[in-house]
C-alpha cells in the first residue's frame, strides 16, 4: 500500500471514530461529548470508589431512611450520572409523553411549558425550580414565561454546568442557580411568586419535609406544581415481579423509596396547601413516555462500546462502565414500569398556598 492510500485509510478510520464518539453520541447539539465524561465533582480516581459507596447505601437500607444521609447519597449519585445523562439524554433530566409528529426535544419543552403555564406566572415574577439539575427546564421556562427562575440543586457540579449553559443561552439575567438542600432552603419565607419541581422531590426521604419548605418560601396565594414519581393504582405489593421492578427503579435512580400516588395530595394538604388539581399525565390519551427509552436501545449498546473504549484508554474515569451499566439496567426497569402501568414519573399535582395561613400554623 502506498503512503497516500495509507493516509486515506487512516483519515477514514479517524473520521469514523470521531463521528461514532463525538457526533453520534451527544443528545443535544453542542451537548456533552463522550470524551468529556467525568465523575462530576468527584476526582477521576475516586469514581469507582464512589460507585461502590453508592451501592453500599442499598446494602444498609436503614441508612437511606435516615433523612440526614439522603442528600449525600443523592449528591454522590448525581456526580456519577450527570455527564452520562447530558451526553445520552440532554439537558432536561425528566420524561415526557411522546407526541406523534414531534421530536423528543419538542415534547420535552411542551411538558416543561405546561408546568409554568399551570402556575400562572407573569413576566418579572420570581419563581423557584426545586431540584433544577443542569437547568434544561429552567431555561425553557424562563424563555417561555419571561419570569425570573431561581433553581436549587444539591449537586455542586450541576450548579456549574447549569450556570455555564445559562450564560451560553444568554439567559443568565433570568436564571439563577443556587447550591443547597431543598429540605432546608436558603431563602426567606414568602419570597417566591410560584414554584415547580420536575421529577426531583422523589429524592426526598420524607415528602412532607420538602413540601413544607416550598410552602414556607412561597408568597400567600401563589401556586406550586410538581411532577411526582409514584406507584399507581395498578401496583400490587404482593406481586414479587412488580416489587422487583419498583426496587430496580429505586436503586438505579437514587430513590429512598417510591411513594404511592395517594400519598401526594395527602401530604400537600398536611403541610397547608390547597390542592387545585391532580392528574397522572402518563395516563391515556397521553402517549407512552417510555418509548424514548425503548427506542434508545441501539444507542445504549453504542454508548456501552464507547464508554468501554474510553475507560480502557484512561480518557473516561475507571468506574464509568459500571455506572453506565447500572443506567442500562435501570432503563429496562423503567420501561417495565411504564409497560405494566404500575409506575408513573409524571403524577401532576397543582397546589395553592392559601392567602391566610395563620389557622393552619396554629392548628
Ligand atoms: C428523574 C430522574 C431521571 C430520569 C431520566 C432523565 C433518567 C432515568 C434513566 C436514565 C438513563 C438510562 C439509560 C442511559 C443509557 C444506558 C445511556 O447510554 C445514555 C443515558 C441513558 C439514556 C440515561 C439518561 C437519563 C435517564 C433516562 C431520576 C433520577 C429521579
Ligand atoms: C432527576 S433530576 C431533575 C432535574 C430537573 N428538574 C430536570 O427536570 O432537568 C433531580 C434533581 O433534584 C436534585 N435534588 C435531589 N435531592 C435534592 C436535595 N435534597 N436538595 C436539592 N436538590 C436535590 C438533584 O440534584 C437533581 O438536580
Amino acid at each position: 500500500m502506498d503512503s497516500l492510500a495509507l493516509f486515506c485509510t487512516g483519515a477514514l478510520i479517524a473520521g469514523g471514530i470521531y463521528w461514532f464518539v463525538c457526533i453520534l453520541g451527544p443528545a443535544e447539539q453542542r451537548g456533552k461529548r463522550a470524551v468529556d465524561l467525568s465523575g462530576g465533582s468527584i476526582s477521576a480516581e475516586k469514581v469507582q470508589d464512589n460507585y461502590e459507596q453508592y451501592w453500599s447505601f442499598f446494602r444498609r437500607p436503614k441508612e437511606i431512611e435516615t433523612a440526614e444521609k439522603v442528600p449525600d447519597f443523592v449528591d454522590t449519585f448525581y456526580n456519577l450520572v450527570t455527564d452520562i445523562y447530558e451526553w445520552g439524554w440532554g439537558q432536561s433530566f425528566h420524561f415526557s409523553p411522546s407526541i406523534p409528529g414531534k421530536s423528543h426535544l419538542e415534547a420535552t419543552r411542551l411538558h416543561e411549558q405546561m408546568a409554568v403555564d399551570l402556575i400562572n406566572v407573569k413576566p418579572g415574577d420570581r419563581i423557584l425550580d426545586v431540584g433544577c439539575g443542569v437547568g434544561g427546564p429552567m431555561r425553557a421556562i424562563a424563555a417561555h414565561s419571561r419570569a425570573k427562575v431561581v433553581g436549587i440543586t444539591i449537586n455542586d457540579y450541576q450548579v456549574n454546568r447549569a450556570r455555564m449553559h445559562n450564560k451560553k443561552a444568554g439567559l443568565d439575567s433570568l436564571c439563577e442557580v443556587v447550591q443547597g438542600n431543598f429540605l432546608e432552603m436558603p431563602f426567606p419565607e414568602n419570597s417566591f411568586d410560584g414554584a415547580y419541581s420536575i421529577e426531583a422531590t422523589c429524592h426526598a426521604p420524607k415528602l412532607e419535609e420538602v413540601y413544607a419548605e416550598i410552602f414556607r418560601v412561597l408568597k400567600p396565594g401563589s401556586l406550586y406544581v410538581s411532577y411526582e414519581w409514584v406507584t399507581t393504582d395498578k401496583f400490587k405489593s404482593s406481586d414479587p415481579e412488580q416489587v422487583e421492578v419498583i426496587q430496580g427503579i429505586e436503586r438505579g435512580d437514587a430513590l429512598p423509596g417510591l411513594r404511592n400516588y395517594t400519598d401526594i395530595a395527602e401530604t400537600a394538604r398536611k403541610v397547608g396547601f390547597e390542592v387545585v388539581k391532580e392528574k397522572d399525565l402518563a395516563k391515556p390519551p397521553a402517549q407512552p413516555w417510555w418509548t424514548r427509552l425503548k427506542m434508545g436501545r441501539i444507542a445504549y449498546w453504542r454508548n456501552h462500546i464507547v464508554v468501554t473504549i474510553l475507560s480502557a484508554l484512561g480518557i473516561a474515569p475507571k468506574g464509568t462502565v459500571d455506572v453506565h451499566e447500572m443506567l442500562f439496567k435501570t432503563a429496562d426497569y423503567l420501561t417495565r414500569g411504564g409497560d405494566t402501568g404500575i409506575f408513573s414519573p409524571m403524577h401532576m399535582i397543582l397546589c395553592r398556598k392559601p392567602e391566610k395561613t395563620e389557622e393552619i400554623w396554629s392548628s
